[in-house]
């Protein structure tokens, strides 16, 4: 099975398209893919599809093989495939996701699409659709007690995904690794979540580092920084366009005041093409 290994500021999966290629159990291959000795390495799988409603489709699975709603690095990845190996010829598509219809737009210098800008649709902050449970809704600074009877305040966004957001002193010595496990289980969150830890900058930048459901800790996550600085607009934190630092690269996010609409604008890169020989 051929497959490309594409990154987005540094958040690494493996793209399979299924335009040409059959996958029969992408929960099972995305497990045995992602793994970092026997297999490719990755932090999941992401397969372009053909579809009724738009002009491709994406699925994406964790390294974990569980499947997620929204991956907003790989739908920049998946702009550049599209284009630059010649799925399209269009430098605007429609993307049909689990989270909705996201649109894209690539911005290409001869014949290279050096980043990707992304209507990611608006952000959804009622608790129940999150979803995650708590007395109020939205969930805006809430004190969720984790598992050690550590308290954090979070701010909870959907972004076709769940977030929680915590604002932190600083990211750098943040033990992401430690709490972000306790958070994504903890059972505020019905359908887990991902975790984004945020040091605010200024009004225009934040710095985030990020624990992934059913990945873990990864260098960068586009639907943890849509979700940050909506977190941080509503907290008063910030301002309506803002750079996410991210341990892989940075990222442009800017939450529209009259659409209500988040703009993802960031880098796609190709790493290497490969065949997968193994049975799974
Ligand atoms: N890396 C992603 C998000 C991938 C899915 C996530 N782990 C989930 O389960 O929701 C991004 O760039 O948005």
């Amino acid at each position: 099975m051929r497959f490309t290994k594409m990154e987005g500021c540094g958040n690494d999966y493996i793209y399979i398209n299924c335009f040409e290629e059959v996958v029969e159990q992408p929960e099972k291959l995305a497990i045995a893919m992602s793994e970092r000795h026997f297999g490719i390495g990755a932090d999941g799988l992401v397969l372009i599809m053909p579809s009724e409603k738009a002009d491709f489709r994406m699925r994406m699975f964790n390294l974990d093989g569980s499947e997620g709603e929204m991956c907003g690095n790989a739908v920049r990845c998946i702009g550049k495939y599209t284009y630059e190996r010649g799925l399209t010829n269009k430098e605007e598509i429609s993307l049909e996701t689990a989270g909705g219809i996201k649109y894209l737009k690539c911005n290409i210098e001869k014949g290279i699409v050096k980043t990707v800008r992304v209507d990611m649709g608006e952000p959804i902050l009622e608790a129940e659709k999150i979803p995650v449970k708590h007395e109020t809704s939205p969930v805006i600074r809430k004190s969720i007690v984790i598992n050690n009877n550590n308290e954090f305040q979070f701010t909870c966004v959907s972004m076709g995904n769940p977030h929680g957001v915590a604002f932190v002193e600083e990211t750098e010595n943040f033990p992401v690794q430690e709490y972000g496990k306790q958070v994504e289980n903890n059972p505020a969150f019905p359908k887990k979540t991902n975790v984004e830890f945020v040091q605010l900058i200024n009004r225009n930048h934040i710095k985030m580092r990020v624990w992934e459901r059913g990945s873990g800790e990864t260098l960068a996550c586009g639907t943890g920084a849509c979700a940050s600085v909506v977190a941080s607009i509503l907290n008063g934190f910030c301002d309506r366009e803002v750079k996410v630092s991210l341990l892989g690269g940075e990222l442009t996010i800017h939450w529209n005041e009259e659409n209500n609409h988040v703009y993802m604008t960031g880098p796609a890169a190709f790493s290497f093409d490969g065949v997968w020989l193994k049975d799974v």
